[in-house]
């Protein structure tokens, strides 16, 4: 994808050793090189080798980097500020808005042909991320000319099972041979979706229909940790003979229970060919262990024979649910602080969903076991699915984005931990889904979704009402879907025009009447629909779900971020312009060694500032750099 190119000007013409990557253009336009960023090693030895947007240097770091690199070296990056999408493990976006300040009179070189996607997609992709202020400006274009060229599909569905179907049936149809005979490959079609859990419904349903898929960058949902040891507690309590099982899990959470314990277990079973629950019970009954395995055992296996009784009497979801609170499990991992603990709990939920479709424990464990045997064959032609992060990088022909619903995607853990930036990073993260597609793309909402293990009314994303009309085709689902095609009208959609106000915070563009995104002329009676149900339900779905102070999210809103205060901002700019800026407007009144508290961090001591961001060395989370509005003097 067209990338912004920072190059320190040289002295000589001859370029320092680079990092790979080296490609002659092949059109000739941009007249350039590409390049990896040939210091970023020096940086970070461990980095995957992903472009500059997601380096993740400190402030100092850049500082003596730049220092030393001046002195020596001519230096010349490569990286697409809209690509950054890893924050959340460091990567800071500012390093590449910021090359121009840390290397004064470098030379910033658009590479903004694109040879991917057509002018449709391109075209939707660019008017999304123009809502991003954080950003270099960019103009990408196509050679493309194809009038054949569908616009970007956005459907709606009932709930997430129907999109499954749908999306499955999609494929099909893109399968059958074309009027020259060809047929679409399944390797050519991805599902990129925002968290792992949508994978679920999508594989469940490939299984039923016996078409191939690959899950790409991570296991199968049926492969995460967490699913096989929620499984493994399924397994035993209607199988107590599954000997695998049980020991998968009877030290989960920990419990104490060492290798030692689990040899005797295994020993005694033998011994009395029994399966090793049975073996655990009697060991706890006799004096072979120590007290604290012993106690430890004794409750193992009260557990179990508590809940093996309730399959007959409870119904087997409230029972599921039951086991992993009982058993500690869940609890595990909501004590525990990694990043992929949340991601865990949401797959527990789905998993637990997804076994209302079954009519017990015992056939919706048939049906797992039926999915796990479907072949993963790399040589296999097979559906791409992946999360939208894995998907940086790669292309295909087709591509899928499912559950474009407010709360999922933007995420609502993004938004109440990132504010506006997280916001930001959320819309990169829209703009490389979009820009994976080459031919077409299908963008899905559900309008029904399970959260916080109830049905709720689900609305569409803010990021559907970003894409342009004149590159989007909204599709009615007619019958089979839902209902969307059916006759509920309901007033113009259009926040901040006499409409309700959005409860995000109002857009940039709200104001500006010649702006013409698709979401306020269109007037599909299912997307009418959608609006309708949309204040309502954000208030009561995602209103006021975290604990945190929420900040309203959204330009012209006076908050903490960049362009506080602002009320308005212009027009959008897509093409070349200079849009972002890394320094904020407003100077801080803060100093540098002032001591300060932030709810996260803790204390710290100002290091350095610059407009209204802060360099703090905390005392316990190390250096990072945060806004002045989330930090108190003490
Ligand atoms: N000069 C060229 N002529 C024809 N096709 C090209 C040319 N340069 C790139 N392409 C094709 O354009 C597509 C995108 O190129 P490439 O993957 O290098 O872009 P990128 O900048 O890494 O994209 P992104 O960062 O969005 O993943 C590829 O299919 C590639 O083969």
């Amino acid at each position: 994808m067209a990338a912004a190119l920072g190059a320190a000007a040289g002295r000589q013409a001859n370029l320092p050793p680079c990092g790979g990557d080296v490609r002659q253009d092949r059109g000739g336009r941009e007249g350039s090189r590409r390049f990896q960023c040939s210091w970023r090693r020096g940086w970070r030895d461990s980095a995957p080798s992903v472009g500059f947007a997601d380096i993740s240097p400190t402030r100092g770091e850049i500082g003596r980097a730049s220092a030393e690199a001046r002195a020596t070296v001519n230096i010349c990056c490569v990286g697409d500020d809209d690509q950054s999408i890893y924050g959340w493990r460091g990567a800071e976006v500012d390093n590449i808005l910021r090359f121009d300040k840390d290397f004064p009179g470098a030379t910033i070189i658009r590479l903004e042909r694109n040879y991917r996607s057509t002018a449709h997609i391109l075209g939707a992709a660019s008017h999304l991320i123009a809502h991003n202020e954080g950003r270099f400006g960019k103009t990408l274009f196509t050679d493309r000319d194809e009038p054949e060229d569908d616009k970007v599909h956005v459907h709606a569905a009932w709930d997430s099972e129907e999109e499954a179907r749908a999306v499955g049936e999609t494929i099909e149809a893109y399968q059958r041979p074309d009027k020259q005979g060809n047929r679409h490959n399944l390797n050519d079609m991805a599902i990129l979706v925002r968290a792992s859990f949508q994978m679920r419904e999508f594989e469940d349903r490939f299984v039923t229909l016996g078409l191939n898929y690959r899950v790409i960058g991570g296991p199968r949902f049926y492969e995460r940790l967490e699913i096989r040891d929620a499984m493994a507690f399924f397994r035993v309590v209607a199988q107590g003979a599954d000997d695998l099982a049980f020991e998968r899990i009877v030290n989960v959470p920990k419990r104490g229970l060492g290798e030692a314990t689990i040899r005797q277990i295994h020993d005694t079973a033998r011994a009395l060919r029994i399966p090793m629950l049975e073996a655990a019970a009697k060991l706890a009954e006799s004096d072979e262990l120590k007290p604290k395995p012993r106690a430890a055992l004794r409750e193992v296996a009260a557990n179990f024979e508590r809940w093996q009784k309730a399959l007959e009497t409870t119904p087997h979801t409230e029972l599921a649910e039951t086991i992993l609170e009982e058993s500690g499990y869940t609890d595990m991992w909501k004590n525990d602080r990694s990043a992929e603990a949340p991601g865990r709990l949401e797959n527990l939920k789905e998993l637990i969903r997804s076994m209302e479709e079954y009519e017990s424990l015992r056939s919706f464990l048939e049906h797992v076991a039926l999915v796990m045997d479907a072949e993963q064959n790399a040589e296999l032609d097979a559906v791409n699915i992946m999360t939208l992060h894995s998907a940086k990088g790669l292309e295909f022909e087709t591509v899928f984005l499912p559950g474009w619903e407010e709360g999922l995607f933007p995420h609502q853990r993004a938004l109440d931990e990132g504010g506006r930036s997280g916001l930001e990073e959320e819309r990169r993260l829209a703009y490389v889904g979009l820009t994976r597609a080459k031919k077409n793309l299908h963008l899905w909402f559900v309008s029904n979704r399970r959260i916080h293990g109830l049905w709720q009314s689900t609305i569409p994303s803010r990021f559907l009402e970003e894409l342009p009309e004149a590159h989007v085709d909204v599709a009615e689902s007619g019958n089979s879907y839902g209902g969307y095609g059916n006759n509920y009208g309901g007033g113009s959609f259009a926040w901040g025009r006499g409409g309700r106000q959005n409860p995000y915070g109002a857009s940039r563009f709200d104001n500006i009447a010649e702006e013409k995104s698709f979401s306020n002329t269109y007037a599909t009676p299912g997307w009418q629909r959608a609006q309708a149900n949309r204040t309502e339900a954000t208030d009561r779905n995602w209103g006021s779900r975290s604990g945190h102070q929420v900040e309203r999210i959204g330009y012209g809103e006076t908050d903490s971020g960049h362009g506080a205060g602002r009320t308005s901002v212009k027009g959008r700019t897509i093409d070349g312009e200079l849009v972002a800026k890394s320094v904020a407007d407003k100077p801080s009144a803060f100093s540098v060694g002032d001591r300060v508290f932030h709810q996260k961090f803790g204390n710290g001591n100002i290091s350095a500032i610059e407009g209204n961001k802060l360099t703090i060395d905390f005392d316990k989370a190390g250096q990072k750099r945060v806004l002045d509005g989330f930090v108190a003097a003490v």
